[in-house]
């Protein structure tokens, strides 16, 4: 199968299909993956108004100045806010054009694996903000679930191989805003340099605006546009670790406004990752002629990463 732009699939016709649907929309899924590594879902169940409160609570918040904003800055970038021009993708010598706001998973209090990660910050300006955010953390780790589990027939894997990798995982949700480009910027500089994600999958809600562009097989860049209330899923280097690159982990950047509206931009990534303990290793029916990397823990292969986009 060869495709000219990145499939949109319904999860509709997943979750609410007959076996066939199902079928075909596992298949469809893992064309998509192993052909960009990206796929566009509709028909999803992220609602509309959450995602509009989402978005509005989120300019709400980079609006505020950065008196209100540094002091939920912590230097490993895990948590709360980081600031225009501190993380750098792997390759790339320039701070990327953003800032962020990074929301974790929250244990009912007294749980013991409230210990496992960094506890989440809240800011309280603006209202709501916790609760908004939590939901739509919820929302999106339920739709990224049922992913998970529509790929592991393709790769040969029990239905809840990755569910399970991914049950208590040190999931993130980032809140992603591109403030116009400031004048005189170094020309190299763009919103986001090209990168892979770290993760196994990533759901992202298709921003207000263009830029999303992932680089294709024949090392051209596409764009990446749908409709801002469609998800766009891309696998990450954990899940073409685990699969032997049988799903590459595709490159993709964000560039800089090019028609003229030089305007700030918001998008909402949540970056699915296994539990710390998950045992990154290589699927029996990916092996092939042998594994191409060696059995990591998700922790350590995660502070690996972090060390080279200077967040850790
Ligand atoms: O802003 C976007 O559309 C993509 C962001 C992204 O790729 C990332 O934060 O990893
Ligand atoms: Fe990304």
């Amino acid at each position: 199968m060869k495709y000219t732009r990145v499939p949109e699939l319904s999860l509709k016709a997943y979750t609410d299909g007959d076996a066939t649907d199902r079928r075909a929309f596992e298949a469809a899924l893992y064309d998509g993956f192993k052909y960009f590594g990206f796929i566009i879902l509709k028909d999803h169940k992220v609602g509309h108004d959450l995602l509009r409160r989402a978005y509005n609570k989120s300019a709400e918040y980079f609006a505020l100045p950065e008196d209100d904003k540094m002091p939920f800055f912590r230097a490993d970038g895990q948590r709360g806010y980081t600031p225009f021009g501190r993380e750098h993708a792997k390759d790339s010598k320039y701070p990327d054009l953003k800032e962020f706001w990074h929301v974790g998973r929250e244990f009912p209090e007294g749980s013991p694996l409230g210990e496992i990660y960094p506890s989440n910050v809240w800011p309280d300006k603006p209202e709501s903000f916790r609760d908004t955010f939590l939901e739509l953390y919820d929302a999106l780790e339920e739709a990224g679930m049922v992913m998970l589990e529509a790929l592991a027939p393709s790769l040969d894997v029990p239905r809840d191989f990755f569910r399970n990798m991914a049950t208590d995982g040190n999931s993130i949700l980032r809140l992603l805003h591109y403030p116009p480009v400031p004048e005189g910027i170094n020309p190299n500089a763009i919103r986001a340099a090209a990168h892979e994600d770290i993760n196994l999958i990533t759901i992202l809600v298709a921003a207000n605006g263009g830029g999303l562009e992932l680089l294709d097989r024949e090392g051209n860049w596409l764009p990446v546009e749908t409709d801002p209330d469609n998800l766009i899923v891309d696998a990450g280097d954990m899940l073409a670790r685990v699969c032997n690159d049988k799903i590459p982990a595709t490159t993709h950047r964000v560039v800089n406004p090019q028609d003229g509206k030089n305007e700030s931009r918001y998008s909402m990534p949540f970056f699915m990752h296994p539990h710390s303990k998950a045992m990154l290793s290589c699927i029996e029916s990916c092996k092939g002629d042998g594994a191409k990397y060696e059995d990591i823990t998700a922790d350590a292969f995660l502070k690996q990463r972090l060390r080279e986009i200077g967040l850790a």
